[in-house]
């Protein structure tokens, strides 16, 4: 990957759509990256299985790839209502007080906290052997993404992982349609499309959300706990926000009564977004105001590009979560896109952004952290964002609220 002082300087000379190697185009202008990721998406459909390539399904009825978003995202509506959010809150909150009181590694432990507790909005009701194998997707993406260990040993144990967790899905979505039992939850929301898609798709639908709840929320929450580690007064001020409120009202978000959270995680998501650059294939011919990019050619957009880029941006590398403050909001262009780029932007941000207020909550008014200052954490800036040597203790704080 280039560095961002090269990026910045190659846009500067050459404009905000560069050539790069091999049929790469880099489109670093915001409305520009999302007229070319919609040109490229709108086309795109579930994509076929092995029943398919085989040639063993009856019809082929293509769904389109907007429509699966679409019951998605009105599903991440429904379950960041605040009866699920409590029940998210709980869920971390006992993760976190099982794990205190022993040096962790910080990172890795927000990632757990954030990514386990989201399991039972993917599937509800899971028993204690499919929740193992659901978490051990989780490890096998953890791995992956986060430790990045790609050794032969670890792939045949993640595959391993994979295969039983794929086994636990569709052993769910057989028995959700034979009992007709209702939940509310992700996989519900899909089983209406089984009949035109086949049980097998719906099965890597579900495997599409756990892989997308499996990856950026916890790297994100982990980066919200450094911010707070660094900049110890914006912590003070989330604790006294969030301390003021019962759980019953914090769980209704009440962004208004949390104005400090809300810049904190607006300037964290800023300044760290989870993902610094989307490499996307081609699945056509795009020709979009004057660029093109060839079939199976690809083009990269990036939202750390756009969020550190001065042509939007007073001071791009400082964090200051007051410039979210109405009086000082600048108009950055839809520059602003820590959730993606509209056409594929997350399908759970609803979900994801009340549980990062949730977690600042968790991590303020219900829970003290003492990091180690040996080494010294910093924070690991190679295509995502994660807090390195971070490490410390959780704490249960007296007066943890009922
Ligand atoms: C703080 C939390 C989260 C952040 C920062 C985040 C960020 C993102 C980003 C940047 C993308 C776009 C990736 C791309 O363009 O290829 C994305 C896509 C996605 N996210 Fe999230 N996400 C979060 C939470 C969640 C949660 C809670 C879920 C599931 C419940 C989820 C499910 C997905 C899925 C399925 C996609 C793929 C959408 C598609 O391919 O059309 N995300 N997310």
């Amino acid at each position: 990957m280039i560095s961002i002082d090269h990026l910045l300087e190659r846009v500067r000379q050459e404009g905000p759509v560069l050539d790069f190697q091999g049929d790469v185009v880099g489109i670093f202008d915001p409305v520009l990256a999302v007229k070319v990721d919609k040109a490229n998406t709108d086309r795109l459909t579930v994509p076929d299985s092995l029943i398919d390539f085989l040639g063993l399904r009856k019809s082929r009825d293509p769904l389109a790839w907007s429509v699966v978003r679409t019951v998605l995202i009105e599903q991440s509506g429904r379950l960041s209502q605040p009866e699920h959010l409590r029940g998210l809150y709980s869920r971390m909150q006992a993760f976190l007080a099982q794990r205190a009181g022993s040096v962790r590694n910080l990172s890795e432990l927000s990632w757990w906290t954030i990514s386990q507790s989201l399991l039972p909005m993917l599937i509800d009701g899971l028993d204690e052997a499919d929740t193992d194998a659901l978490i051990g997707e989780q490890k096998a993406r953890y791995n992956g993404i986060v430790l990045q260990n790609f050794s032969p040993w670890q792939r045949i144990v993640d595959f391993g992982r994979s295969r039983r967790a794929a086994r636990a899905v569709s052993r769910q979505i057989r028995q959700r349609l034979r009992d007709g039992d209702r939940r509310e939850d992700f996989l519900q929301s899909l089983l209406p499309l089984a009949e035109r898609i086949g049980t097998d798709r719906v099965a890597y639908l579900v495997s599409v959300v756990l892989a997308g709840m499996s990856g950026l929320p916890g790297i994100t929450a982990a980066s919200l706990a450094y911010a707070m580690y660094r900049f110890p007064e914006w912590r003070e001020r989330i604790r006294a926000e969030t301390a003021a409120l019962s759980l019953d009202a914090l769980c209704a978000l009440p962004m208004r009564e949390l104005p400090c959270t809300a810049r904190f995680i607006k300037e964290t998501i800023r300044v760290w977004p989870g993902l610094f650059a989307l490499r996307r294939p081609a699945f056509h011919d795009i020709e979009v105001d004057g660029i093109r990019v060839k079939k199976d050619g690809a083009y990269e957009i990036s939202s750390y590009y756009q969020h550190h880029c001065p042509h939007y941006w007073d001071a791009p590398d400082v964090f200051d979560p007051d410039r979210w403050l109405a009086s000082r909001r600048q108009s950055n262009k839809g520059a602003f896109v820590p959730f993606g780029f509209s056409s594929r932007a997350c399908i759970g941000s609803s979900v994801g952004h009340a549980q990062l207020v949730l977690f600042c909550a968790l991590l303020t008014r219900d829970f003290d952290i003492q990091v180690q200052e040996q080494p010294k954490p910093w924070m690991q800036l190679e295509g995502f964002a994660i807090p390195v040597d971070f490490t410390g203790i959780v704490t249960p704080r007296g007066a943890a609220a009922a």
